[in-house]
């Protein structure tokens, strides 16, 4: 199959474009398409194939979409794919009382990156995943549940963690270890 280097990344959310960019660098050329695609349900894998589908219908060419789950081991992997709703409505803050009645604060995140060379053509998903608790959160407040989400191994949550360290071991930056491969770059 050939495989292009020049490919719309489609996203509505600057931050995660911004690691995106600086986890690539100059490996793969990413131009951004700010659009908010539909929030869709299922498992992670199924929700980036279906993203990746709407994407396909704005682009001409290569697409990436990205789509990103928080998971309490205590609630069965829930919020997951649906932790946008729950953090626009309970803030960081909101996210440790969730597990208030738990002991069991273990969590991971989970990144699918679904990538198709253009319409009709097959699409493939990439996932990372780094493990970690669910804190009280510390640290700034730039990108959404970072300063509640401490990594295994760490003791530091990703938001206060410098980005270079954050993305070496971040659920994104291993999905893209994963898309690097494919490209061979
Ligand atoms: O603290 C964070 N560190 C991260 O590394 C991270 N990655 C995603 N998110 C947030 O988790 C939800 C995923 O939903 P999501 O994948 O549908 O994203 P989105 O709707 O914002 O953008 P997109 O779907 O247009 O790409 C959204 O609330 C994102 O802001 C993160 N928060
Ligand atoms: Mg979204």
């Amino acid at each position: 199959m050939s495989k292009s280097n020049v490919i719309k990344f489609v996203t509505g959310n600057r931050n995660k474009l911004l690691e995106v960019q600086k986890i690539l660098a100059s490996t793969l050329e990413i131009t951004p398409l700010d659009i908010d695609l539909p929030e869709y349900q299922g498992e992670p894998n199924e929700i980036a194939t279906l993203k990746c589908q709407a994407a396909l219908e704005h682009v001409d060419g290569p697409v990436l979409i990205e789509d990103t789950s928080l998971c309490f081991n205590a609630l069965g992997g829930l919020p997951g794919p649906y932790i946008k709703w729950f953090l626009k409505e309970l803030k960081p803050e909101g996210l440790p009382k969730l597990l208030a009645a738990f002991e069991d604060k273990t969590a991971y995140a989970l990144c699918n990156f679904a990538y198709s060379e253009g319409k009709g053509q097959p699409i493939q998903v990439f996932e990372g995943r780094t493990d970690g608790k669910i804190v009280e959160p510390r640290g700034p407040r730039t990108f959404g549940w970072d300063p509640c989400f401490e990594p295994l191994g760490y003791d530091q949550t990703y938001a206060e963690m410098p980005s270079d360290l954050k993305n070496s071991i971040s659920h994104r930056g291993r999905a893209l270890e994963k898309l690097r491969e494919y490209f061979n770059c």
